[in-house]
């Protein structure tokens, strides 16, 4: 199935969570079930925190990166809209707010289920569970914002 990141364009690609272009990034890729979106990712040994343990800041990335995507598709969801149309809808990080519930198990894929619990004008908040071996271990609440047309002088496409 496609993901909600590769849809965006070549120019805007490079984020270190999400762009497919960032050969050093974390590449996430992130789609609808249902209601949810969820991305899948297995952290790699050196994402230690405590021995055992995923990274903090690792799960943070994962967060951000998930839920401006889910925004994104949430946006396109609600008007109707494909994933990939013209103009572009893409979305930043206005707040990121993470709750360390357990420590995060580093034992294969981590899951990350997000709902979209607000729409209003150029925001999304998005809330996700990170989940690890069939227990929810963290959960992220984002504020994302659509990207204004000259973000740091970059264009929105
Ligand atoms: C093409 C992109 C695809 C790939 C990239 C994915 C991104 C990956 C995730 C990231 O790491 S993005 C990088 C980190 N984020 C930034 O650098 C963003 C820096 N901040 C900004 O550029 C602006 O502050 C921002 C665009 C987020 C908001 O400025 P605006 O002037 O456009 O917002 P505005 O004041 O019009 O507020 C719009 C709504 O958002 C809300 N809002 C804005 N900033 C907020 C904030 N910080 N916290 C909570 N809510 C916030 C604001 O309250 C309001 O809600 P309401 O309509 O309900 O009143």
């Amino acid at each position: 199935m496609e993901a909600f990141q590769d849809h965006y364009d070549d120019a805007v690609a490079h984020c270190y969570g999400c762009g497919r272009n960032n050969e050093h990034g974390h590449q996430i890729k992130t789609c609808w079930e249902g209601e949810e979106t969820v991305t899948r990712f297995t952290p790699e040994p050196y994402h230690t925190a405590i021995p055992g343990f995923v990274y903090g800041g690792l799960i943070a990335s994962l967060v951000d990166c998930h839920s401006t995507g889910s925004a994104a598709a949430a946006m396109y969801r609600q008007q109707n809209r494909e994933l990939g149309s013209q103009p572009p809808m893409r979305f930043v990080t206005g707040s990121l707010h993470v709750d360390y519930l357990k420590p995060t198990p580093l034992d294969g894929a981590l899951e990350l289920r997000g709902r979209i619990v607000e729409i209003k004008g150029r925001k999304v908040v998005v809330e996700t569970d990170v989940i690890a071996c069939g227990e929810v271990t963290a959960r992220g609440r984002v504020v994302a914002v659509q990207m204004p047309a000259d973000f740091g002088g970059a264009k929105a496409a």
